[in-house]
């Protein structure tokens, strides 16, 4: 047809081609477009490629020479009529002696080229994605409806060699999504708004033990347990409530879900909530947490004989209770009687004057002692920590929590647990204690499932909670209920010579630790030893000694200057009666606030009446009214 006579008229060669490529896409489009191309417009040879920009070298996506297919024909575009084909804008038309103008081209002269026609096919933006070109053993004139038809099969060409580029684009973004999803190690189920499955990953089919092709349209009501079952819904509904779609939410707490077999497994789950063409879908990401569940479990069991350890290390330092004094006699006889039962123990005193020893004690001496011993000091924590330290927290509870974890109550399970400074508990806890202590059961922080935990509670409070629970700061219930065996640990100032043997024993201690012999007392010591007033008690005096010996000189003790005078009663120190101290109006209302506590308590809280406590204070039931209501006594517990 590239001649002046042609073989079939311009329309009847479109219609050849169309018809001979319409039905076909992709490799089978090419290779028909080329043949027909070539046999329509009677040429030797036609061929359609790609363009490999990094390597400059176009790929025969068919090849039609001489009647035959050429099968894998690629070549570098340098020196050959198709490098000036990229370049050109419209077709690039050589109609004579091609092999003399493209010396170089390796393969036109043994083909025995003659004439050439080739145009490149673009993209939408210009960028070139390959090219078609026609040669022929004979000059090749210029024939505008051939040239015409030419054109339009390239552009068809170009459409299908983008088309198939996205394809592949698709098809590898689809295998690299697939390779993601199917390579996670959470369980992907999708499922619609009718809650049916409509696709899983890999690991779905392996942590449920469901085959894949059975797991499309199962309702999704049989991956789990009644309960998750219900608070997947809610989490549902929760997604459907918001506006934007791409929401997540984590369901909180933890699931149980349920195998092929029916055997059930813990979990953790995220919801996520999507629309794909106008359709929406859930995916549930699900963690089975049996194996993390087995190791908190190690790990708590460690974390009990880590806390027992400690406890044995710290009772081989400190387990002897030095002293003869009668005080602190009866408050360790008290303690080693009481120890057997499991009776709740509130041991009240000044500050340092051995409480954590006595509880130390009343462990040991139970059977309890196997068990963990583990301590809390509720003053030394922020309000907003104690709860989670109490009771543990479950993941996402509260900022920070990025893990559940077990609170001392649960580690101490079995034991006792030691809260010192019980006055310090804020508030809100007391009643979530309170019912520990009378029901053994309570709700980690963020968590709505009761634990149910068997503590024995032992208490320290240098405070007086009485007064506490006077001014409203402590619940009166709470205070009977652990002042059930109420231990005093006295004063190091009134047991006497215990100071003495308690000095001694602190200065063996610290000498075998500075590693030098150990020093004696002289009686000046002795007499500035027993004269100090001691307000942090046998604290202060373990660390009075310490420095001592840290800046003695002549291996004699340095305890002198390091004494103040005996006039310095701590805060928390109870005003003392039968002194002639001079007491301040505030000692004064804290006198008479807790003589009222005291007779109230007396009476059960009666006021009037022969056996009320107006009668025990010898004042009138009116007088004692408007006082209570003065120092604002509150009664929280009738
Ligand atoms: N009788 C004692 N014999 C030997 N060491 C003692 C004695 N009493 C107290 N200690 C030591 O004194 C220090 C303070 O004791 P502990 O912590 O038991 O006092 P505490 O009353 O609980 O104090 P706080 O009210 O401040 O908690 C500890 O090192 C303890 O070993």
């Amino acid at each position: 047809m590239l001649t002046k006579t042609p073989k079939l008229s311009g329309l009847l060669a479109l219609k050849k081609i169309v018809e001979g490529t319409s039905d076909c896409t992709g490799q089978r489009f090419f290779e028909s477009l080329v043949q027909n191309l070539s046999e329509v417009l009677d040429v030797y040879g036609v061929w359609v490629t790609e363009y490999l920009q990094k390597e400059n070298r176009l790929r025969a996506l068919a090849f039609w020479l001489d009647h035959n297919f050429v099968k894998e024909y690629e070549y570098d575009v340098r020196g050959t009529p198709c490098e000036r084909v990229l370049g050109t804008q419209g077709i690039c038309h050589i109609p004579d002696r091609v092999v003399e103008l493209f010396p170089n081209d390796p393969d036109l002269k043994s083909w025995g080229a003659v004439s050439y026609l080739g145009v490149a096919l673009k993209d939408m933006d210009g960028r070139v994605l390959g090219h078609l070109s026609l040669l022929d053993n004979k000059p090749m004139e210029e024939v505008p409806e051939a040239f015409a038809i030419f054109k339009i099969f390239a552009s068809r060409a170009a459409a299908e060699l983008l088309r198939l580029r996205y394809e592949k684009l698709l098809t590898e973004k689809e295998a690299k999504l697939n390779r993601l999803i199917n390579g996670a190690c959470e369980a992907i189920v999708e499922f619609n708004e009718q809650l049916e499955v409509s696709q899983v990953n890999q690991q779905a089919v392996e942590t449920y033990n469901i085959g894949k092709e059975n797991f499309t349209g199962k309702p999704i009501s049989e991956l789990f347990d009644e309960n998750s079952l219900q608070k997947l819904l809610r989490s549902v509904s929760v997604l459907e409530q918001q506006e934007n779609f791409l929401s997540s939410t984590w369901m909180q707490g933890q699931l149980t879900c349920v195998r092929a077999n029916r055997a059930t497994f813990p979990a953790e789950a995220t919801l996520s909530r999507y629309k794909v063409d106008r359709e929406v879908y859930f995916a549930l990401f699900v963690r089975d947490i049996k194996e993390r569940l087995k190791t908190q479990e190690k790990l708590k069991n460690l974390s009990v004989e880590a806390a027992m350890l400690r406890e044995k290390v710290s009772a081989r330092h400190n387990g002897c209770i030095i002293g003869n004094s009668t005080a602190l006699l009866e408050a360790v006889e008290l303690a080693e009687k009481v120890a057997p039962t499991n009776a709740t123990v509130l041991i009240y005193g000044e500050t340092g004057t051995g409480k954590g020893l006595i509880a130390r004690t009343i462990h040991t001496s139970s059977q309890r002692k196997e068990k963990p011993l583990v301590t809390l000091n509720c003053a030394a924590l922020p309000a907003e920590l104690i709860e989670s330290e109490l009771f543990g927290h479950v993941k996402g509870a509260f900022t920070g929590a990025a893990t559940t974890r077990e609170g001392r109550f649960s580690l101490a399970h079995n034991g006792t647990i030691f809260l010192d400074e019980i006055g310090e508990l804020p508030l809100q806890l007391q009643a979530k204690l309170l019912r520990v202590l009378q029901e053994g059961e309570f709700e980690p922080v963020g968590s709505c499932q009761t634990q149910k935990v068997n503590v024995r509670v032992v208490t320290a409070t240098n405070r007086d909670l009485l007064l506490e629970v006077g001014k409203g700061q402590f619940r009166e219930d709470l205070y009977y209920r652990l002042n059930v065996i109420p231990i005093p640990v006295p004063p190091l100032r009134k047991r006497g010579e215990d100071v003495i043997l308690l000095a001694e024993a602190f200065i063996r201690q610290c000498a075998k630790r500075m590693g030098i012999p150990p020093m004696l007392l002289n009686e000046k010591n002795k007499l500035a030893l027993r004269s100090y007033h001691w307000p942090g008690n046998v604290r202060e005096l373990q660390n009075i000694i310490e420095r001592g010996m840290i800046i003695s000189s002549d291996g004699k003790l340095n305890l002198i200057p390091l004494i103040a005078p005996a006039s310095h009663p701590t805060k928390h120190r109870q005003p003392e009666q039968g002194t002639d101290k001079i007491l301040t109006e505030e000692e004064m209302k804290e006198l008479e606030l807790k003589n009222i506590m005291r007779a109230l308590e007396k009476t059960h809280w009666k006021v009037s009446g022969k056996d009320g406590a107006a009668a025990l204070l010898h004042i009138p039931s009116t007088t004692l009214n408007s006082r209570i209501m003065k120092l604002g006594i509150k009664h929280t517990y009738r």
